[in-house]
């Protein structure tokens, strides 16, 4: 098949929480992301991002790809097979936006999406956007090494919560961001604002245009050699990472809930990777979507309404480094009682 019909793929990364699903329901409201083909890959099996994505065109296609970062060539090699099939029956598909989880390591994506010749025959990577969370990316970077392949391997660097930090910690971020990747401007995009023609113009990724660390990484004999086996683990990315989803049938008083979650913040923070929830909450009809990225909580958002099909229950999700389960799981279900008798 010939180059130019190829279908591009854009992969968007970025560390838990730096703001891929904003971005990408900005970018899907624009007419010229019409048959647009949106990959979502989560952590382990508790995402909820298939919820938080709002209702895409009639044309667009949305797939769960399975974790990625764990069994990536198996995995997203099928969704593409799959979503290659679905284009054969007639589907017409401009583009796919490949959505990792914040977890992933970029590296065994790009080599399939380079390497795989049954993806090949369909698809061609178009570029890297790695999204950077400006609250919590200094951070982030010091402990996640992820998050750092992250940076260097994307062609489009977008600086996220521009409005959460003062100028000092913007050059503070903005001199770390060029060291781990000199050739990219960082732009700062606040709530998911950006245009689509910026993120995804069809440019070829070329490995050649990435640094010497970068090539290395993505050399496929140098991967088999080097800590591949790391990645198999399922859910397991770091010793210390783990992720569970808590649901609850009856509904959550948020008073009590808020003073709980902001209990767990100020002690433990810095092991709350992520926290993401659909609440049915006490004398609200709709859901509730609430964000948590390590020490920040964003407003929580008043969804549209309950999905079709999916139970009106609370759903939090928890990824969390170097803080047992028992903590959170032991803590919620006590003041569940408690509110409960109150
Ligand atoms: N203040 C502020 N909040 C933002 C901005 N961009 C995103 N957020 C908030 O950050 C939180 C996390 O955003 P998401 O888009 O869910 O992040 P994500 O990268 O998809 O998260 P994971 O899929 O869990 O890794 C949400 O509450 C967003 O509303 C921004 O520019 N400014």
């Amino acid at each position: 098949m010939a180059t130019d019909t190829l279908v591009p793929i854009t992969v968007l990364t970025g560390f838990l929480g730096a703001g891929k699903t904003t971005l990408l329901n900005t970018l899907l409201r624009a007419p010229e992301m019409a048959r647009t083909a949106v990959l979502i890959n989560e952590f382990g099996d508790v995402g909820l991002d298939h919820l938080l994505v709002e209702a895409l065109e009639d044309d667009a296609v949305l797939l769960q790809a399975g974790c990625l970062c764990c069994t990536i060539r198996g995995d997203l090699s099928a969704a593409l097979a799959r979503l290659a099939e679905r284009m054969a029956a007639g589907q017409a598909v401009d583009r796919v936006v490949l959505e990792t989880t914040g977890l992933a390591d970029p590296v065994p994506i790009l080599q399939t999406l380079l390497a795989d010749p049954a993806t090949q025959r369909h698809f061609a990577l178009a570029g890297v956007v790695t999204l950077v969370d400006a609250a919590n990316g200094l951070n982030t970077l010091n402990r996640q090494p992820e998050a750092v392949r992250q940076v260097a391997v994307a062609d489009r660097l977008l600086v996220s919560k521009p409005d959460l930090v003062d100028d000092t910690a913007m050059q503070a971020l903005l001199a770390r961001l060029r060291g781990i990747n000199p050739g990219i401007v960082p732009v700062p995009v606040r709530d998911g604002a950006a245009s689509p023609e910026a993120l995804l113009g069809q440019r070829r990724f070329d490995p050649a245009d990435q640094g010497q660390a970068v090539r290395g990484w993505l050399d496929e004999a140098a991967w088999d050699h080097h800590g591949h086996h790391h990645h198999h683990d399922r859910n397991r990315h770091d010793a210390g990472i783990h992720a569970f989803s808590l649901s609850f049938d009856t509904p959550l008083p948020w008073q009590g809930l808020a003073t709980w979650l902001e209990m767990l913040t100020a002690t433990r923070g810095e092991s709350l990777l992520r926290v993401k929830g659909i609440l049915d909450l006490q004398g609200q009809d709709r859901p509730v979507a609430i964000h948590g990225v390590q020490h920040v909580w964003h407003a929580p958002v008043l969804l549209a309404g309950w999905p079709d099909g999916e139970p009106r229950r609370s759903r939090i999700v928890f990824i969390l480094r170097d803080l047992p389960r028992a903590v959170v799981e032991d803590g919620l279900a006590a003041f569940v009682a408690a509110s409960a008798t109150a």
